[in-house]
Formats: C-alpha cells, sequence, structure tokens
C-alpha cells in the first residue's frame, strides 16, 4: 500500500534545503578532543549528508542553502558538484558569514560528540527571497531539517519552501534533527518545529526530539503511538520514531505501525546514523518499496556509515547496501 504518493512528472527527484558545513572528524579515534591533534574534513549538515546519500542512490538531486564566500563554501560546492547535486539554487554569502564547522570527538564507538561553531555561520543566513521557487516545484520530494528553523531569516526561508511545496503539490520530508546550540530556548524550538510539523507528509526524528517537541502536551509514557497520533490530524502520513541501535517504528495514518530491527555493524562512531537512515527510508519509498523494506534499506545504510570515519563520504551505493543487508543475513557481519 502506497502511503505517500509522489508526483510523477517532475524534472528531478529530491531538493533539500538547510545545513551545510565542514566537519573536521579526529584522526586518532578513541581520544579525548583535548589528546586529538589532526582531523579529516569533510562536507557536513544533516541536509547535506541526506542530500549527497539520495544522490549516491541515483536520484537527481538539487540543494537550496547558502554558502560563505571562502575556500570552505566552494569547497562544500565543489564536493556537492562532484557527487551530481545541483547546485545552482546555493546563495553565496556577502555579508562576511562563515562556514560552520563541527569537530568531532571520537572516544569511543559509543561516546561521540559534536564541537561546534556556529557563531555567524552562511546557512542561517539564507533569505526567503533566495529560495527557488522553481527549484521546488520541480522535485517530487523536498527535505527540510529542523536546525534551518533555529534562526531568522532562514527560519523564514525554510517556512517559504513549505509553502511553494504544498502549492506545487511536492511531498514534504521533515528530519528533525535537533541540534541544541544554535536555539535559545527549548520553548522556541518546540513552537517552530510544531509549525513546520504541520505542514510535513513524513515526520523522522528520534524519541528524545519527540520529547523536546511535545514540551507543551502531555504523553508522561513517551509512547510512540501517542507522538504520532497527533501528526495525523495535520498533513503526515507517515511518523517515524528512532531508537537507536534498537531501531525505529514508523506509525501511518491508517492505524497501523512497521518495526526495523537494527543490523549488527562494527561502530566506529554514532554520528551519521540518523542521516544515512533517511536517505535509505526515504530512497526506498521514493522506489515504491515497501515501509519495511525501505527502513530495512535506511537501517542497512546507516551501519554503513557508521562502521566509517565519515558521515558524507562514506554514504553508501545502493549495491553497497543490498550486499550489507545480504552479509548480515549471511551472518557475516557481527557487532562490535
Ligand atoms: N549502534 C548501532 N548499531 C546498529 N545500527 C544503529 C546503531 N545506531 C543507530 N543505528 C541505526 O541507525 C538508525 C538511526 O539511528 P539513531 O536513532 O541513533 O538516529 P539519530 O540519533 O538521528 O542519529 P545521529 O547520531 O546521526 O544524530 C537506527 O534506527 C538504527 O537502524
Ligand atoms: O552539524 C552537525 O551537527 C554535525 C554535522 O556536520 C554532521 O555531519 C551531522 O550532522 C551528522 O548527523
Amino acid at each position: 500500500m502506497a502511503y505517500v504518493t509522489f508526483p510523477a512528472d517532475k524534472p528531478a527527484d529530491f531538493v533539500a534545503i538547510g545545513r551545510l558545513c565542514i566537519d573536521l572528524n579526529a584522526n586518532e579515534i578513541n581520544r579525548p578532543m583535548e589528546e586529538t591533534v589532526s582531523f579529516t574534513k569533510y562536507v557536513g549538515g544533516s541536509p547535506a549528508n541526506i542530500c549527497i546519500g539520495m544522490s549516491r542512490f541515483g536520484m537527481k538531486c538539487d540543494f537550496i542553502g547558502k554558502v560563505a564566500d571562502d575556500q570552505m563554501g566552494r569547497f562544500i560546492t565543489g564536493y556537492l558538484q562532484r557527487n551530481g547535486i545541483e547546485t545552482s539554487h546555493l546563495a553565496v554569502d556577502k555579508t562576511g558569514a562563515v562556514t560552520g564547522l563541527a569537530f568531532t570527538e571520537i572516544k569511543s564507538p559509543t561516546d561521540c560528540s559534536i564541537l561546534m561553531y556556529r557563531d555567524n555561520v552562511a546557512d542561517l543566513k539564507l533569505q526567503p527571497d533566495e529560495v527557488s521557487e522553481s527549484a521546488i516545484a520541480g522535485a517530487k520530494l523536498l527535505l527540510i531539517s529542523g536546525t534551518a528553523l533555529a534562526q531568522s531569516p532562514s527560519r523564514e526561508a525554510v517556512m517559504q519552501a513549505l509553502n511553494y511545496a504544498k502549492k506545487h503539490g511536492v511531498v514534504v520530508a521533515f528530519d528533525v534533527d535537533y541540534r541544541p546550540y544554535t536555539w535559545k530556548s527549548a520553548e522556541e524550538t518546540a513552537v517552530y518545529y510544531n509549525l513546520a510539523a504541520e505542514k510535513c507528509d513524513i515526520i523522522i526524528g528520534t524519541r528524545e526530539e519527540f520529547d523536546m517537541m511535545e514540551r507543551f502536551e502531555a504523553n508522561p509514557e513517551k509512547d510512540d503511538r501517542i507522538t504520532a497520533a497527533k501528526w495525523f490530524d495535520y498533513d503526515a502520513k507517515i511518523v517515524i520514531i528512532k531508537h537507536g541501535k534498537e531501531g525505529s517504528i514508523a506509525y501511518t495514518k491508517d492505524g497501523s505501525s512497521h518495526r526495523a530491527r537494527s543490523f549488527p555493524a562494527k561502530v566506529i562512531k554514532t554520528f551519521g546514523a540518523g542521516d544515512s537512515y533517511a536517505a535509505g527510508f526515504l530512497y526506498g519509498l521514493m522506489k515504491g518499496w515497501t515501509i519495511e523494506k525501505s527502513m530495512e534499506f535506511g537501517s542497512a545504510a546507516a551501519c554503513i556509515v557508521i562502521s566509517s570515519h565519515s558521515c558524507s563520504d562514506a554514504m553508501p551505493t545502493v549495491a553497497q547496501v543490498e550486499d550489507y543487508i545480504a552479509r548480515s543475513n549471511r551472518g557475516e557481519i557481527t557487532a562490535s
């Protein structure tokens, strides 16, 4: 059963809007940041990672965002281009804003953190009039990501993108992607996340992210079913709640639920799991697969990324994900 119907006659498959930044991932893993001396530079930011993932899967992708007018901004644009992503809808900041940096600390496979440098970043300066209506009208699926709602004018740019998507019958997916930095308060976060989520067809978040959105509501048991049910009174058709290694659960508007286990993985670091899961799941859905098969594909894509050093660069191809599922089913992959 198709829970979401994607428009057929569009020149592009997928357009994402929001954060583009740099990940500097520690080369010396299993060490605190204080003792780390070298890092490898990658393109980062959740929506950028998801877009790169979709492109690796063979989807025709476009990105709407803003980069700094510096070497880092040009590195990001070039990387997207080399990955086959349309970059003509990227604005270039002219106010002296910088590229956001995410230094990753990998103390152990389960103890990872991100040290952010996000003052005066270009991605949050995207203006509503820099959001291309034709880019959104020309895609089957728009992905928005929560961090872009943290500040104006990026917040209004995302709301504008949602308006264009509604006007042109584009399916909207929302990855909650809650990162505490750049938000001023938990109340502000909940207000804007809820405003955006009301307009989305597919909502994907972790249990903790939905807890944060439910700040003004009663769900004392943190019941996933109660969390999901609210959104079916708005535009949602699918709500996915992720539980890390415990897997994920999708609720659909018809009242059914669909569970996905996680696969074993030799984990290097856990960040990037959510982005690769989202890319894999959305790819499956766009291919017309069942919810279960799409979730399984996303879960296996996540394992490939968390077993690798980077997020963006490690995004797998379809063949790599299929191979991971097959090897796991044959018992050839064990957890770390
Ligand atoms: N340790 C793990 N082993 C195997 N699979 C995992 C592990 N951690 C996460 N996953 C897979 O990735 C999916 C998404 O992970 P998670 O719930 O941690 O999302 P997230 O918190 O958004 O990720 P991120 O750390 O990128 O922000 C899970 O549903 C699961 O399939
Ligand atoms: O912006 C961040 O929070 C870090 C990212 O750059 C990183 O690539 C990521 O989001 C992984 O999920």
